[in-house]
């Protein structure tokens, strides 16, 4: 949204955060609670995971690994209880108060709504459809119903994605380094 001050309206950078992942760590938070809950099964140790749905690379383990899985994060509490992705509030806070920058928080529910959306903030199933500038997020396929987003996506660096080659797209690797900033700031001059 522009701010008029006097008669120059001000440019404003929308910033929007994904959450699973870049915020919250969804991984690991995943993989202590199925150890404790499931100690004598295999599990995928966070450098050996390739894939964005733990299910590609749990479900055939097993028979029933499939339900094992989804008992972790379908159950009541799983996404409140997520801890942070270490640096995250800070990054998000200090964005938050930077000149001219609006920062929301853009995550997509689980397919299962039991609990999810009560436990998250803002939802979209479709993020392409969320006007914003820019876009950190895990996930490398954002696709959706708009096929030109306005918003430019930079991928937050995760177990899942580390390995994969990007083409044409910008990477954030932490947010503990600063390079954050840089990032807000380069995009803050090409508005
Ligand atoms: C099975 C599975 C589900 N997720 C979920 C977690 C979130 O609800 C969404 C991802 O949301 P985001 O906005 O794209 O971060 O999917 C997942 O991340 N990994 C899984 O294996
Ligand atoms: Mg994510």
């Amino acid at each position: 949204m522009s701010k008029k001050i006097g008669l120059m309206a001000e440019k404003r950078l929308r910033v929007l955060v994904d959450m699973d992942q870049v915020i919250a760590d969804f991984e690991g938070y995943f993989l202590s609670q199925f150890r404790s809950k499931y100690p004598n099964d295999p599990f995928v140790p966070l450098e050996e995971r390739n894939t964005f749905y733990l299910g590609d690379q749990y479900d055939g383990m097993s028979d029933d690994m499939h339900d094992k899985v989804r008992s972790i994060y379908h159950a009541e509490g799983f996404f409140r209880d997520l801890p942070e992705i270490e640096g995250a509030l800070d990054a998000l806070k200090e964005m938050s108060e930077m000149k001219g920058v609006d920062v929301f928080i853009c995550s997509s529910p689980l397919f299962d709504y039991t609990y999810s959306p009560k436990e998250k903030i803002i939802l979209a199933r479709d993020k392409t459809l969320v006007n914003g500038h820019i876009l950190i997020d895990d996930r490398v396929d954002i696709k959706g119903a708009c096929t030109d987003p306005t918003w430019q996506h930079v991928l937050f660096t995760a177990c899942h994605n580390k390995n994969i080659k990007v083409k044409g797209k910008k990477r954030l690797e932490n947010w503990t380094d600063g390079s954050w900033k840089t990032l807000i700031e380069d995009f803050q001059k090409r508005l």
